[in-house]
């Protein structure tokens, strides 16, 4: 079995052109040549994002489950990410669990900020009854 190639940024930079372009999805390397005069949504904003990163840019169309099945016979490799190449435009779906953890720490943070204030006013107002219980019986005495 052939060992599944692999591309980094600046290797799939250079297929930018009509004649030659490749894509990124999912660090996924594509050659979309053949497919740009098919593309339904026109070769104009494939050309768009030839030769970078095109997760976002598919994604946020929506494509069905026949276009991603276009995408596996135009797979030619996987994308090697090098330090300081920018990270994943997309989680892989339902890989997506940072920002749902991202916002369960605020809210636990202002609940226990809650907690805090919250005991602390309690606290001060026992204190405050007791003050005025002792006020009032020294007042009988
Ligand atoms: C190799 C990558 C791509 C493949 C295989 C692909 C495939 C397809 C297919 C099969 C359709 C028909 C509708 C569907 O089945 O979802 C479609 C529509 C469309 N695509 Fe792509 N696409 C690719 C990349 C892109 C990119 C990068 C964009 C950038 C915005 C894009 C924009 C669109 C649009 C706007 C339509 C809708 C066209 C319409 O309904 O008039 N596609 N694509």
């Amino acid at each position: 079995m052939a060992e599944v190639k692999e591309f980094t940024f600046q290797d799939v930079a250079e297929h930018n052109t009509k004649n030659d372009m490749f894509c990124v999805i999912h660090d996924k390397v594509y050659d979309c040549t053949k497919f740009l005069d098919e593309h339904p949504g026109g070769e104009e904003v494939m050309l768009d994002v030839a030769g970078q990163d095109s997760t976002e840019a598919f994604e946020d169309v929506g494509h069905s489950d026949e276009a991603r099945e276009v995408l596996e016979k135009l797979y030619v490799g996987e994308l090697k990410r090098q330090a300081g190449d920018p990270g994943p435009k997309a989680a892989p779906s339902g890989g997506n669990t940072s920002p749902s953890m991202k916002s369960d720490g605020g809210l636990s943070l202002g609940l226990y900020a809650v907690v805090v204030v919250g005991g602390f006013l309690a606290y001060a107002g026992y204190q405050y009854l007791q003050q005025q219980a002792a006020a009032q019986g020294q007042q009988q005495a």
